[in-house]
């Protein structure tokens, strides 16, 4: 897998992400996913960078103008629920995509240290021969990720995968790097060092789903 840390680089997304970090900022839920969207679309913008182009002409009103456009057949995966608001970002640069949509949560056992990943709601167009952009904004253990592309195997075999996110456990980063190809490519905002017993990253952002949406009652 290759990774792209886009943390490497100081930019403008430094401001969108330690308002995400901070935790009286983060309390504003609106300003929480304007942030998360914002980051998906300068991601968006980076990892389009690595598209197929092909040449093209435009007629402008006085004359020709030769360019390259992307040709890719693009996928947009999300998972829900703190997908969303990166899914949005994405799609506001993405604008002829096609997307799919797959729950993934956290199923609790009687030890709170440990869970398994649900899957139940999936809706997702062929995938063959696409390019399949997978989104979760969070990459902790990387259970989510793995489970989602298991998931979606039955929809074809895509031509490039693109894993999207903003915060990343190096645990979660090395994990999905064994279940997908070489040629997989990782954008990520930040790669942050540990995990805690409860698989939060830290320092990272807390819950990025309760923060955009609200808390939900455990199941
Ligand atoms: O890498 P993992 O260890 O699998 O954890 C990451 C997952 O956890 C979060 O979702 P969560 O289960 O909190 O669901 P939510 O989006 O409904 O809050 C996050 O959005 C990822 O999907
Ligand atoms: O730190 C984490 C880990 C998983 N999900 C989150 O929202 N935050
Ligand atoms: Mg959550």
């Amino acid at each position: 897998m290759q990774i792209n840390n886009l943390s490497e680089t100081p930019s403008i997304l430094n401001t969108y992400m330690s308002e995400l970090r901070d935790k009286d900022i983060q309390k504003d839920s609106m300003r929480f996913r304007r942030n998360i969207e914002r980051i998906g679309e300068i991601i968006g913008y980076e990892l389009s960078k690595s598209l197929h182009f092909e040449p093209h002409t435009i007629e402008t009103p006085l004359g020709s103008s030769d360019t390259v456009l992307h040709k890719s057949d693009i996928v947009l995966c999300s998972i829900l629920r703190a997908g969303v608001p990166l899914h949005n970002g994405l799609l506001n640069y993405f604008d002829g995509a096609e997307n799919a949509f797959i729950s993934a949560y956290r199923q609790h056992q009687k030890n709170p240290e440990s869970f398994e990943i649900i899957v139940e709601y999936l809706a997702c167009p062929s995938l063959e021969g696409k390019t399949l952009i997978l989104a979760d904004p969070m990459l902790a253990t990387g259970q989510s990720m793995v489970a989602t592309f298991d998931a979606l195997k039955p929809f074809g075999k895509p031509k490039d995968i693109h894993i999207v996110s903003v915060i990343g456990a190096q645990q979660g980063v090395d994990f999905i790097s064994n279940a997908f190809d070489e040629d997989t490519k990782l954008w990520i905002a930040a790669i942050d060092k540990n995990l805690n017993e409860k698989g939060y990253i830290i320092p990272g952002l807390g819950d990025a789903g309760d923060l955009a949406f609200g808390n939900k009652l455990q199941q």
